[in-house]
């Protein structure tokens, strides 16, 4: 028998030996006492779904950072302050969506259920298919599923599936062109296709989202609104609606953003969606960017029965109202950065305008289900009045990646 043959017998032997012994992790040990380790570390938390905006973003604050931090949470009075209580499918698609990218346990997942727990098992990248099958938002399936994807052994690709421009939700263009870029600052890296766009009621619209693994993310400061320095847009209608409607829209928005912002040119461009878009619809965003890089956003979707120009109009007053805060983020992203700031490692600081009840309302879940800590501070300084949204992150480094390389 050859020495290296004989010294690994020897091994084996040795190794054997303290295994009955006890003295030694077999990757079955190690595993085991990893998952009680974790469920130690992570005790079930509970929440209450009526809470504050009582609405759908607790669920998805809530079960991304179950997934990722792993420890179960159960909610109960789930959106109880909404006409419709209980999950709708958006809301549940998301929640299916996480439990399968973490090989969870979900219960109480079903259409109008009020109360939902998620046990969370180990997250393994992939490629995932949500479907709303609704004109359910695809950039909410996206705001509960980007951050577990983060968090996976490898780059994940999500395919979602519902509507790209939906109502009280962010419309695809909001995300590639507002959110996106935000949250690379974080070190949020991904790529997002817009295969098809869905619109209310069918739905019908799918968005690709490939989204690398991060070792952990890092702490942002937005603090320095700069000059507004750049206004463009796009207002589009889709399948049989007539071209007019897009271009009055677009005037009508560039009339009134003209009137408070003089110095700027507003390009706001009109476009006919032709081959990848399901249904009739008509829509606008405007984006305002300033010079040290804030993004701000207005945005409206048409309506049956009311004016292009009405709906240009309310997108460019939503712009408007976020310009003249002061503030570093609008209304609307301000909610959808809390989830990275309570994962990042170091203190994150974001003037933004007033606290929106979405944004407190995320406060509360990322401080129930991890360490970070958050403090909001009233800054006067007239004629604005901003807010700094601070947080000390939990630092949660990724598990599943190995870090030292
Ligand atoms: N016009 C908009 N532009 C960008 N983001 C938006 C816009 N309107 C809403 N949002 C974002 O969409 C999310 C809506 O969350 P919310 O919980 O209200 O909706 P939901 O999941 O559809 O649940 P519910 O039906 O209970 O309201 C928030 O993150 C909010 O910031």
């Amino acid at each position: 028998m050859s020495t290296k043959k004989r010294r690994q017998r020897l091994r084996t032997r040795k190794r054997r030996f303290r295994q009955r012994s006890g003295k030694v992790e077999t990757t079955k040990n190690k595993q085991a006492e990893l998952q009680v380790g974790a469920k130690m570390e992570s005790p079930a938390v509970e929440l209450d779904g009526s809470f504050m905006e009582g609405g759908g973003q607790i669920l998805r604050v809530a079960a991304a950072l179950s997934c990722i931090g792993g420890s179960s949470v159960t909610i109960t009075k789930v959106r109880a302050g909404r006409s419709t209580p209980g999950l709708r499918p958006q809301h549940l698609s998301g929640l299916q969506l996480v439990s399968d990218m973490c090989a969870g346990v979900l219960q109480g997942g079903a259409i109008g259920s009020t109360d939902v727990s998620l046990t969370p098992g180990k997250i393994r990248a992939g490629n995932y298919t949500a479907d709303t099958h609704t004109a359910g938002s695809v950039c909410l399936l996206l705001q509960v599923a980007l951050p577990c994807a983060l968090y996976g052994d490898a780059p994940s690709i999500l395919c979602l599936r519902g509507g790209t421009n939906a109502d009280m939700a962010p419309q695809i263009d909001y995300t590639l062109q507002v959110f996106k870029p935000i949250v690379e600052k974080f070190g949020v890296l991904f790529d997002c296709d817009i295969q098809m766009r869905g619109f209310y009621p069918k739905g019908g619209g799918e968005v690709t989202a490939t989204v690398p693994a991060v070792k952990e993310l890092r702490a942002v400061t937005l603090l320095e609104r700069g000059a507004i320095a750049k206004i463009h847009g796009r207002a589009y209608v889709a399948a049989v609606l007539p071209f007019k409607l897009a271009k009055d829209m677009a005037a009508a928005a560039v009339r009134a953003i003209r009137r408070e912002v003089k110095e700027l040119h507003v390009n706001i461009q009109a476009v006919q969606e032709k081959e990848a878009a399901c249904g009739n619809a008509s829509g606008i965003i405007i984006v305002a960017e300033s010079s040290t890089g804030c993004l701000f956003a207005g945005s409206a979707l048409g309506k049956k029965g009311a004016h292009a120009d009405r709906t240009g109009t309310e997108a460019a007053e939503m712009l408007l109202r976020n310009l003249r805060h002061g503030g570093c983020v609008d209304e609307f992203l301000q909610d959808q950065l809390i989830v990275f700031m309570a994962l990042a490692k170091g203190t994150s600081r974001i003037r933004t305008g007033a606290v929106t009840c979405h944004t407190q309302t995320a406060i509360h879940v990322a401080q129930r289900m991890t360490r970070a800590k958050f403090t909001i501070t009233k800054c006067v300084d007239t004629p604005n009045v901003t807010h700094i949204i601070q947080c000390l992150g939990s630092g949660v480094p990724n598990p599943n990646l190995d870090t030292s390389a």
